[in-house]
Parts: structure tokens; C-alpha cells; sequence
């Protein structure tokens, strides 16, 4: 295929592991970050793809920063951050798309974690776009024998897959971590699925998307691996750290945390049940312990399995 011209801007773990797929497929890959020696203004230039891999934290600042460098009007957005931001509850490529709002959004979201990516170990991720042209130039870009690209045409659904299983990785480290068994952890990741999709519908996503890659399979990956930043928060505040502790040795963003909170105000405006991530604020707040959540999630009302 034709070589592309990349910008990335984020050059944390999955800035760096997306870039360097990028470049073994001969892109031009430029890799921008706040602390990094290009300016963003030198890193935009020409860029026919734009792909941000920053933390939600960043997101909205960047986008606006991006706003007052001149770019070519076909320049691809690719967004592969997974949170919410805190002020408006927009979903990373609601921001981009807000900001850049006559560009192509594409998010790119599955179960990657950045150090087996790294291996070159195989894996599987998903982009998705309203604009099908698009996601299709950004399947060929980073497609590889050892990484394989899908497109979906349900963005949002994409999206919010790859950040509510944040939460819900936060519990199963807990589950983990106070040693609660297979049925237990089976039962949190069958019935956090079920409050993932109670949610991303209310969002408008397809109820579909959240049974592939981007949702189960995220949710199996992060729930099960100590790679994850987010299972760790989880398995380490059950081993009675307190989350100051455990983030202060954390490599890297955990957006579970910040997400947690930002979903719970979204789904209390919008009446949505969301036992598990009420519970995982709980614990985050240092309102309530593990075992006293673990507790709260296993003395609710009993109840149907789906309504
Ligand atoms: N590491 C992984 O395995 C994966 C991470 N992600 C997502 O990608 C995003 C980034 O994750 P990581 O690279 O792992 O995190 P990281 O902590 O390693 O890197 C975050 C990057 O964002 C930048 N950043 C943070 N705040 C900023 C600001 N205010 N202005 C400009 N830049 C800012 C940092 O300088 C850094 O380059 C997160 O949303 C994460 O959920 C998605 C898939 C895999
Ligand atoms: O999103 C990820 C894997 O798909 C990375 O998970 P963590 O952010 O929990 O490390």
C-alpha cells in the first residue's frame, strides 16, 4: 500500500507500541508528546493521519491546541484513548469530532495490552468510523501478520467498550485479589458485560458491538491480566493498599479510576443501574473495603436475569 504520513501524539506505552507498528509497516510515523523534543506544530505538518493516544486527562487540551495548526481538510482522526472526560461525560472522538467536526473519526479500540503488542506477540483490535473509507485506511496502515485490524461501523459502541471494562477490570482485580475463585470472577465479568451494555445503550451503541473484540474481548483481556494498570488498582487495593499507594507506583494511567466517577454522575442522571461500578467508586472513595463491597453486589435483591 501507498506509505502514509503519521502523526501520534501521546508517546506513553500505547503511543509508542501504535507507532511502532506503524513504522515496521513503512509509514512515516512522527511521534509527539507534551515533554518530547518536536514541536506539535512540526509533528502535525502534512499529517495524513492524526491518531491520539493520550490520557483522558489531556484529551480536550490537545484537541484544542491541535485547533490552531493548519491542516490538509482529508486528515484522518484516530482516537485510542478509553475514558470520559470529567467536565462534559464526551467520549474521546466526541471531543475530536467536536473540534474537528468536517474530519474523519475513526476509534481504534480492542483488547491490546501495550506490552504484549510490544512481543510482538498476535493480536486482534478494531476501528471504527462512520466514514467506512476511512476505518479501511487505517485497517491497511496497521495491519500486520502479528496484529489483526477490523473495521466496525459502530464507533461509539467501539469506544465505550474498550472504556467501561476499565471498571470493571478494577473488580475483577479485587475478585482476584481476595482469592474469591473461578465462579466468583465468572460471574463479575458475565454480569459487568451486562451493566457495559445497559450503558452503552443509553449511549446508542449497538448492543452487538459489545460481544466482540472491543467489548467482551477487551473485558476478558484486562480482567484477566496483570499487565492491566486497571486489574492492578483492584488486586493491590485488595491486598489492603490504599489508592494513593497504589497509584503512586503505578507505570502509567489507570482510567478506570476517573472514569468510574464520571459514569456514576451519567448514570444516576439517566437512571441506569450500574451495581458494580457503584460499588468500585465506593472502594476507590475509601468509602467502603473489598470484602464489604464484595458483600453490597452479593446481598442486592434478588431478581431476574435480564430486565
Ligand atoms: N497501555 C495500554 O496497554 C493501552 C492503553 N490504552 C489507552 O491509551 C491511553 C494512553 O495510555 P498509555 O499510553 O498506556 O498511558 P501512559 O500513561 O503511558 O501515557 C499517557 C500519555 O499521555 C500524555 N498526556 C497525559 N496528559 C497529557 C496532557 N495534559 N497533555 C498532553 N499529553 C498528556 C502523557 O505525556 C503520555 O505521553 C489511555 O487512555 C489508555 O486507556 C489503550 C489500549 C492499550
Ligand atoms: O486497554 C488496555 C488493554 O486493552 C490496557 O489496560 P490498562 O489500561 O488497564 O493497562
Amino acid at each position: 500500500m501507498q506509505k502514509t504520513t503519521i502523526a501520534i501524539l501521546g508517546a506513553g506505552a500505547w503511543g509508542v507500541a501504535l507507532a511502532n507498528l506503524a513504522t515496521a509497516n513503512g509509514h512515516q510515523v512522527r511521534l509527539w508528546s507534551r515533554r518530547g523534543g518536536q514541536t506539535l506544530q512540526t509533528v502535525l505538518q502534512n499529517a495524513q493521519i492524526l491518531l491520539s493516544a493520550i490520557s483522558m486527562q489531556g484529551v480536550r487540551e490537545v484537541a484544542s491546541q491541535v485547533q490552531s495548526f493548519p491542516l490538509s481538510p482529508t486528515t484522518i482522526f484516530v482516537t485510542a484513548t478509553k475514558g470520559l472526560d470529567p467536565q462534559t461525560t464526551l467520549t474521546p472522538s466526541q471531543i475530536w469530532q467536536t473540534a474537528f467536526p468536517h474530519h474523519p473519526v475513526v476509534v481504534l479500540s480492542g483488547p491490546n495490552l501495550s506490552k504484549e503488542i510490544e512481543q510482538s506477540l498476535p493480536a486482534a483490535t478494531v476501528v471504527a468510523s462512520q466514514n467506512q473509507a476511512a476505518a479501511e485506511l487505517v485497517q491497511m496502515v496497521f495491519s500486520s501478520p502479528c496484529f489483526r485490524v477490523y473495521t466496525n461501523p459502530d464507533p461509539i459502541g467501539v469506544e465505550l467498550g474498550g472504556t467501561l471494562k476499565n471498571i470493571m477490570a478494577i473488580a475483577a482485580g479485587v475478585c482476584d485479589g481476595l482469592h474469591l475463585g473461578t465462579n466468583a470472577k465468572a460471574a463479575l465479568v458475565t454480569r459487568g458485560l451486562t451493566e457495559i451494555i445497559r450503558i452503552g445503550r443509553s449511549w446508542g451503541a449497538n448492543t452487538e458491538t459489545f460481544y466482540g473484540l472491543s467489548g467482551l474481548g477487551d473485558l476478558l483481556a484486562t480482567c484477566n491480566s496483570p499487565l492491566s494498570r486497571n486489574y492492578q488498582v483492584g488486586y493491590q487495593m485488595a491486598s489492603g493498599k490504599t489508592l494513593t499507594e497504589v497509584l503512586a507506583d503505578l507505570p502509567g494511567t489507570a482510567e478506570g479510576v476517573n472514569t468510574c466517577r464520571v459514569l456514576l454522575r451519567h448514570a444516576q442522571h439517566h437512571s441506569i443501574t450500574v451495581p458494580i461500578t457503584e460499588q468500585v467508586y465506593r472502594l476507590l472513595q475509601g468509602e467502603i473495603t473489598p470484602r464489604q463491597a464484595l458483600e453490597e453486589l452479593m446481598l442486592r435483591d434478588i431478581k431476574p436475569e435480564y430486565n
